[in-house]
């Protein structure tokens, strides 16, 4: 299969800007990261995009802005690694999720495809959720089939846990796949299975910023000097979430974080943080076997209080996926160019174990230039 030169777009849950990744693929095996630069949302943006989730009320006009920042991304990254957008083959465009509710065979990332190809002269692919939510899956996650290309070679099981604002584990195996190999192209056969594991760094962004802490736990340092409250743990681990079977996917605001409400800024933090390690601690079970080695990716990973106590539950070695060469910002981003790729073969996104899809799916909306 000849390389395609793509772009991946990524507007994560956290709302902390666009990631955005230049690579060359084939969509199957082979993966060359080219270039990446993350574009951070000004704090008008992220409130903007705060009044729209829930899907509820107008979004056309910061549907608008969102992509107009994107076809901005686009043209700095372009910038950097001094390519012309005539190279770039094709975008593969996530949107920003608004709304998450499978179960009600809904999903919503805003974006514009059509006015992203208008502006960038490159042909995009979006909407990647929609189609594996309409056939009953979850539509979430879809970066694990990325995760097991690049995954060849290493030790298994693996898990690979993202923690963007909501967190997500890959784990892989060594066994066959159950579906017959579809989605498996020549990449070995190694098992996967997906899903959220909890939350990520949402609740303690949230928190932290409401405390007036900052955006964020800068390096989990306010974690560092609190104590957890059993209690307040103990009622946020009472979500019926974690006792399903995988896989399931989560809405950013699907916890409440209530029962750390009469906290100082510190407990809270440490609570929380350890409500994100104790979720992850959590997956194993539902596991075909625990993972001999945790790599981690997302922002989350620059949290050491958080990256200590996963350490301490999980009982394996936990490093950042810089540890194998991979780029944890950019992740995500890739991606859903490599995605993109995929989706213009035909090739599955998500698999039954991925997403609960019934059967491999492929999806996203393809916006080809204007003749
Ligand atoms: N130095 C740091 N210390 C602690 N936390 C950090 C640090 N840098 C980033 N973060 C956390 O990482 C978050 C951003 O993570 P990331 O970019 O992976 O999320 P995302 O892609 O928006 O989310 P998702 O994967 O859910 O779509 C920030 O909101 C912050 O909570
Ligand atoms: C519905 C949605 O946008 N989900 C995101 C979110 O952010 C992390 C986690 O929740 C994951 O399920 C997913 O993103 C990654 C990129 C994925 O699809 O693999």
């Amino acid at each position: 299969m000849p390389l395609k030169t793509v772009i991946g777009l990524m507007s994560g849950t956290s709302m902390d800007g666009i990631d955005a990744a230049l690579l060359r693929t084939d969509g199957i095996a082979r993966v060359e990261p080219l270039a990446f630069l993350t574009i951070p949302y000004d704090d008008a943006f992220r409130a903007a995009l705060r009044g729209c989730l829930g899907g509820i009320g107008p979004v056309e006009a910061v549907e608008r802005a969102l992509t107009d920042a994107h076809a901005d991304a686009v043209a700095r990254l372009l910038a950097q690694a001094g390519v012309a957008a005539s190279a770039v083959d094709l975008i593969g465009f996530h949107g920003h999720t608004i709304h998450h509710a499978p179960d009600h065979r809904r999903t919503w990332q805003i974006g514009d495809g059509a006015r992203l190809a208008a502006a960038t002269g490159i042909a995009v692919v979006n909407d990647f959720r929609s189609a594996d939510v309409a056939a009953g899956g979850q539509g979430a996650p879809l970066v694990p089939l990325f995760h097991r290309a690049l995954a060849d070679g290493l030790p298994r099981p693996l898990a690979v846990l993202n923690i963007g604002g909501v967190a997500n584990v890959t784990w892989i195996g060594d066994g066959g796949i159950g579906d017959g190999g579809i989605g498996n192209e020549g990449i070995g056969s190694h098992q996967v299975i997906a899903c959220d594991t909890g939350p990520g760094n949402a609740l303690i962004d949230d928190w932290v910023l409401r405390h007036g802490g900052g955006r964020y736990d800068a390096d989990g340092a306010l974690a560092a000097a609190g104590a957890v409250n059993a209690d307040a743990l103990a009622a946020l681990l009472a979500h019926p979430y974690f006792a399903l079977p995988t896989p399931k996917s989560l809405d950013r605001d699907a916890f409440d974080p209530a029962p750390v409400a009469g906290l100082s800024l510190a407990d809270g933090a440490a609570t929380l943080t350890a409500f994100t390690a104790e979720s992850v601690a959590r997956i194993v079970p539902h596991l075909p076997a625990a993972p001999v080695r945790w790599l981690v990716c997302g922002g989350g990973r620059r949290n050491a209080t958080l990256m200590a106590m996963l350490a301490d539950r999980l009982g394996v070695p936990v490093a950042a996926v810089e540890s194998v060469g991979w780029d944890g910002d950019a992740l995500e981003a890739q991606a859903f160019g490599y995605l993109a790729v995929r989706s213009r073969l035909g090739l599955p996104l998500s698999e039954p174990a991925t997403t609960g899809v019934p059967v491999p799916m492929t999806g996203g909306r393809f916006h080809p230039l204007a003749a």
